[in-house]
């Protein structure tokens, strides 16, 4: 009894609900979970709301919670013409399709557990720690991304994979905004410079052109000062109905 409970509760890392503690840097897997976030996540593991994995939690480090603070609900006013642009924050579950608009529809017709790998690695900061925000008119997305050493690649450094992963995730997410369901059709990538592992990241998507079904997204990673271009990319999305999703 004893044992099963310490099992659920050691699996309930990926719950912790999120609080605004003081930043600190990524841990690692093997550490325990501290009695008073134990305290603090009981009431998620009998709530049925789903975590929102976009919203900050104790791994984010300074300069993550930094741009986080600077980005949420922003308004930037850019171009000569004093253009307005506001962010506005995409909430992001463990499910691709149960939480996605119209997904709880779409997960009920396919008797779906789908998940998204991204946000089923159970150590928060081990591995792909990110938001998203989206401009009102869904031209732009912005990625603040800290890579946990998990994703390491190069020794220090960021995998190839995981930036492509990445890249993938903010250039789909962006597409299944404006066009749900999408899948990655091409994707391009120039890798510049190497990311340092454990840093944090932006990643930027613009949308280019609508081509019927066809979405072209480019997407650049730079440090977050944007002083250092680390990668460039290309990506194509193609609008699918439901039945070519289901078919594989
Ligand atoms: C992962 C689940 C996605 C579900 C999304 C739902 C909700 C999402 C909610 C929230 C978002 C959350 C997370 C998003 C995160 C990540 C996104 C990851 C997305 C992926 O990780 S996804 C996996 C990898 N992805 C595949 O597994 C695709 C395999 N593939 C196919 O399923 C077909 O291949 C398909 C559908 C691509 C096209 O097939 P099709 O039969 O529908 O259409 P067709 O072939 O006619 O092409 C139509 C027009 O696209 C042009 N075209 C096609 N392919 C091209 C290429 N490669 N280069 C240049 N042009 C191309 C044609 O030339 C034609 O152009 P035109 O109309 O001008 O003639």
């Amino acid at each position: 009894m004893a044992r099963n409970l310490a099992r659920i509760l050691r699996g309930c890392g990926s719950l912790v609900p999120f609080m605004k503690t003081p930043a600190r840097p990524p841990r690692s897997s093997s550490s325990s979970i501290p009695v008073r976030t134990l305290v603090e996540m009981l009431p998620s593991l009998f709530s049925s709301k789903p975590r929102d994995f976009s919203l900050p939690n104790s791994s984010w480090g300074e300069e993550m919670m930094r741009l986080y603070e600077h980005y949420n609900g922003h308004t930037e006013t850019e171009g000569e013409e004093n253009q307005e642009r506001k962010w506005n924050r995409l909430p992001s579950y463990n499910r691709s399709l149960k939480y996605a608009a119209g997904g709880v529809y779409l997960s009920k017709l396919i008797q779906s557990k789908a998940r998204l790998f991204t946000r089923n690695i159970r150590d928060p900061g081990a591995a792909f720690e990110y938001v998203l925000f989206i401009d009102k008119e869904k031209e732009k997305c912005v990625c603040i991304f800290q890579a946990g050493h998990l994703l390491e690649g190069p020794p220090g450094h960021v995998h190839g994979g995981a930036i492509a992963t990445m890249i993938d995730t903010v250039t789909g997410t962006h597409a299944s905004a404006i066009s749900a369901p999408v899948l990655t059709a091409n994707l391009n990538i120039d890798y510049r410079s190497p990311i340092p592992l454990g840093s944090t990241v932006l990643i930027e998507s613009t949308l280019e052109k609508t081509e019927g079904r066809k979405l072209f997204i480019s997407c650049k990673v730079t440090s977050t000062d944007g002083s250092k271009r680390h990668t460039d990319a290309t990506a194509l999305f193609v609008s699918v109905s439901i039945g070519h999703l289901l078919k594989g």
